[in-house]
């Protein structure tokens, strides 16, 4: 196993006035690991999501994704260069496809910036140049073999928009893992799901940990998937981590099962 962390969140502090909604928070996610981030509502996870996304520029601290030709310092990129160039992809908690677009364009638009490249950002190279063509094409079929990884290659001409909201889902994952990440942070992706959704997703999430070595960052209130895929466990309760550790130490944890485990219904509300 590497011991370079794949992303290192060191001393993150993000306040909006005079709250502190992720507070000194400290920790680390490693490549081909599943890193789930838990706390009960307002815990601040979706704020740590939208420091490392670029969505927020935390008032103090470093974010770092550890590539392979070196580190990259993530609060000093923009949001779209924090996708672009330090490949970390994200989906939503609220979906957000592009509805009258059919699906397999959803997965098209998505590879925009290869797509560009390939044509030189000129009108030349988007007529008929080869290296464009062949951009295209395999443009297409990347797009083609996530969905059939997702279970939706029948449906790709459907609108997206048309889809069932599991199906949606795993589209919204499909479309950040055709930009190539090399850390896909996922908020609440089970959100909605029924039993055996969650389920599929589980297998879906572990394949692309297994299969293309990419780190997975998870904010998810169903223990069911936290528990059942995650290698390490972050607990946060008022921008704070209170606890990190393995699923089982997690749920062996005192003061977390105090906080939340015990309290689901609290978590829910
Ligand atoms: N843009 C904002 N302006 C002011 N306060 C905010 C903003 N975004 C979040 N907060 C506050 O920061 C705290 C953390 O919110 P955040 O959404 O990050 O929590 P969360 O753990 O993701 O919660 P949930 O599980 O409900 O999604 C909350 O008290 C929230 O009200």
């Amino acid at each position: 196993m590497s011991h370079t962390p794949l992303l290192e969140v060191e001393h993150v502090t993000m306040r909006f006035g005079g709250l502190f909604a992720v507070n000194d928070l400290s920790f680390t996610a490693r490549p081909r690991q599943i890193t789930a981030i838990i706390g009960p509502n307002g815990a601040g996870k979706t704020t740590l999501f939208n420091c490392i996304t670029g969505f927020y520029k935390p008032q103090v601290g470093r974010i770092t994704l550890h590539q392979e030709r070196g580190p990259v310092y993530l609060e000093r990129l923009d949001d779209f260069d924090i996708a672009k160039k330090a490949r970390v992809g994200r989906t939503f908690q609220n979906i957000r496809l592009f509805a009258r677009m059919s699906v397999l364009e959803n997965l098209i638009v998505a590879q925009h910036n290869t797509l560009m490249r390939a044509s030189a950002f000129s009108l030349a190279g988007l007529l008929g140049l080869s290296r464009y063509s062949k951009a295209e094409k395999l443009g297409v079929d990347k797009a083609r073999y996530w969905l059939d990884k997702v279970g939706l290659l029948h449906l790709a001409d459907e609108d997206a928009g048309s889809l069932p909201y599991g199906s949606q889902r795993r589209l919204e994952i499909a479309r950040a893992m055709c930009t190539d990440p090399l850390l896909l942070c996922l908020d609440e992706p089970a959100a909605g799901l029924n039993p055996r959704e969650s389920l599929e997703l589980n297998t879906l999430l572990t394949g692309i940990r297994d299969e293309h070595g990419i780190g997975l960052l998870l904010i998810e209130h169903d223990m069911s998937v936290v528990m059942g895929i995650s290698d390490w466990v972050v607990v946060l309760d008022y921008g704070k981590k209170i606890a990190e550790g393995t699923p089982g130490e997690i749920r062996a944890d005192e003061a977390v099962i105090r906080a939340y485990l015990g309290e689901p219904d609290e978590a829910e509300a």
